[in-house]
């Protein structure tokens, strides 16, 4: 008689039995597989904080967006697309803070002007920043470690250099040798030749063809950037630096894009594009900035120059006050950090004025806009005022037939001062592209207070030993301050005065960082960047290149400040006709 059990048995036996012996491997099979999803799920149930009112104070506590991974938190979906998660958290928040725990380190990030405001009023003391510089700095433009007691020694002198850059009468001193260049580089921008050799630099770096010789096909991108690193790098170290090392200004674009290598500490034979171009750039930057420093020790201590050097009559007296602290305080030669000056100057201002000119270019019907705007008041008795024009192109000399270039004449108080719509443009266009983040370590709990004169903006209490991180494009680009962020709106910020007269206004955007480490070269940046502008914008036309496409705007690539073009624009350049029919 079959038996019901043992035939069952008998005949599945094996396989049941298998699976019961397997079963408890495979349980914890199950269980490991199982076992992050559990974790994960439980961390993003428990790790996420309301913001919510301290007990017995007025302030509130951060909101905290929940994570998922414990220890890690939010590391790597901030490295993978910080603005995406950042916009993602302030939209979970109306206050316009919260926090991202990123491997073992709370960032309080900040994007409300109100909040912002009252975190850069604070004293270093309470909110560091001077220990994050140093750490940036030493890793990036590779300062030796052992030079830090001589820098925090002359931290104060050095910032005092910047007076050269902000302050009356020194900030006009680097301006007019800087105007100056413009006024001599811009009708000379282009050359109409095929030959190489007969090319500008900038026109060479900018792959330029030849089309006619009153035409040439070229990248503006490349084009721009060196014009304006021509125009300002003779202005603040003399000419000769540039005479000698011609590719310094690419050595500094290459060590711009090592940027994340550097703060890494990737060594140069990393296997992975572009770490060795950087280290090359750096070097190459420092080796030439080392010989201008030797240069410099001996024209002060009177002994033979290398020739080459010239007279070094026309380095700024920024740069000479810092080579005497340099000098005077012992630094060697490799601690000199001028390459931390050289690259401010140039990886912002030198990308910008391509985006500047880009929007103003694809925005149809401003280019005449500008152009009137900058050729100022037509009548004389208005002109007489002050009012224009702030561009003028004069007819060149000419023998026979040879002719000069036209004279460009630039001023640029009068692009400051008088061309609002212009400034209008600037101001959006570093809103558009613009993209820098202020760090700051907090040393003392400390209260950021919100908006004085609104009773429903609350204080937040933020706890020693965390970060503050202000990344002030997510400001610049929240739909609640900036209608249609995306939008390219030339007149955004111009506001009307009560005499009925138009100026522009910069309102709560912060493209400049601020604080104590607020860009020193802002008043530089804005005065020679306008002078590009304007002067490019009245000397030549600009089409794309490709008319059936038209103008395209590249997609950014995030830097240290003003992103870069994900490609460059090909554009053909025709100089203008003028009056006189040139
Ligand atoms: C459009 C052009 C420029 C932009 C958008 C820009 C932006 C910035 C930003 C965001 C910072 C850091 C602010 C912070 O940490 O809060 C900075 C620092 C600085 N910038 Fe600029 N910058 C520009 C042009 C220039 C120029 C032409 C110079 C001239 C030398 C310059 C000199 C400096 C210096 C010296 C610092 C360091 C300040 C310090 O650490 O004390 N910048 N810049």
């Amino acid at each position: 008689m079959d038996d019901f059990y043992e035939s069952a048995s008998s005949s599945d036996g094996p396989q049941l039995s298998s699976i019961y012996r397997l079963s408890p491997s495979f349980s914890a099979v199950l269980t490991l597989l199982l076992a992050p999803f559990a974790i994960a799920i439980a961390t993003r149930l428990l790790s996420g904080r309301p913001s919510e009112k301290v007990s017995g104070r007025n302030e509130r506590t951060v909101f905290l967006l929940p994570y998922s991974i414990p220890v890690i938190g939010h590391a790597f979906s901030f490295l993978y697309d910080p603005i995406n998660l950042m916009i993602q958290a302030r939209n979970k928040t109306p206050h316009g803070i919260f926090a991202l725990y990123l491997g073992s380190t709370t960032h309080n990030v900040i994007s409300d002007p109100a909040l912002v405001t009252s975190v850069m009023a604070q004293r270093e003391s309470v909110v560091e920043f001077a220990p994050i510089a140093w750490n940036i700095v030493q890793k990036w433009f590779g300062f030796p470690k052992s030079s830090k007691t001589k820098y925090e020694a002359c931290w104060r002198e050095f910032n005092m250099t910047f007076n050269h850059l902000m302050k009356e009468p020194y900030l006009s001193q680097l301006l007019k040798p800087t105007i100056r260049n413009l006024e001599e580089n811009i009708p000379q921008m282009i050359s109409f030749t095929d030959s190489e050799i007969d090319q500008q630099p900038w026109e060479r770096w900018a792959k330029t063809s030849f089309v006619s010789d009153s035409e040439s096909e070229l990248n503006l991108m490349s084009l721009t950037r060196d014009m304006m690193g021509h125009a300002s790098v003779p202005a603040i170290f003399g000419r000769a630096l540039m005479e000698k090392y011609p590719n310094i200004l690419h050595d500094v674009y290459d060590l711009d894009s090592g940027f994340y290598f550097f703060l890494m500490g990737l060594p140069a034979w990393t296997p992975w594009p572009g770490v060795m171009t950087a280290h090359v750039g750096r070097h190459q930057t420092g080796e030439a900035l080392g010989d201008l420093q030797r240069a410099l020790d001996a024209l002060v201590d009177g002994k033979p120059i290398d020739p080459s050097w010239g007279e070094l009559d026309d380095v700024s007296g920024f740069i000479m006050e810092r080579h005497a602290i340099f000098k005077n305080n012992g630094f060697e030669i490799n601690e000199r950090g001028d390459i931390s000056i050289l690259w401010a100057s140039v990886a912002n201002a030198n990308i910008f004025v391509y985006w500047h000119l880009l929007f103003i270019l694809s925005t149809p019907g401003l280019v005449d806009r500008i152009r009137e705007e900058v050729a100022g008041a037509k009548d004389e008795h208005e002109a007489g005022r002050g009012a224009g024009p702030f561009v003028t192109v004069t007819k060149p000399l000419s023998i026979g037939s040879i002719s000069e270039s036209p004279k460009l004449e630039i001023s640029h108080e009068g692009l400051l001062k008088k061309c609002p719509l212009l400034k209008s443009t600037y101001l959006e266009s570093l809103r558009m592209t613009d993209q820098p983040w202020s760090v700051r370590k907090v040393a003392q709990d400390v209260v950021i207070k919100g908006d004085k004169k609104d009773l429903s903006s609350p204080s937040f209490l933020i706890h020693k030993g965390e970060y503050i991180t202000i990344p002030h494009d997510l400001h610049m680009r929240d739909p609640k301050y900036f209608k249609d962020p995306e939008k390219f709106d030339p007149e955004r910020f111009l506001v009307q005065n009560g005499d009925g007269t138009l100026s522009a206004n910069a309102k709560t955007i912060r493209p400049f960082g601020g604080g104590p480490s607020m860009c020193q070269g802002r008043a530089l940046a804005e005065a020679e960047c306008l002078a590009l502008v304007a002067g490019v914008l009245v000397f030549w036309d600009i089409e794309p290149a490709d008319k059936n496409a038209g103008w395209v705007i590249p997609k950014q690539v995030k830097t240290t400040a003003i992103s870069k073009p994900a490609h460059d624009t090909r554009v053909r350049i025709k100089r203008r006709r003028f009056d006189w029919g040139a």
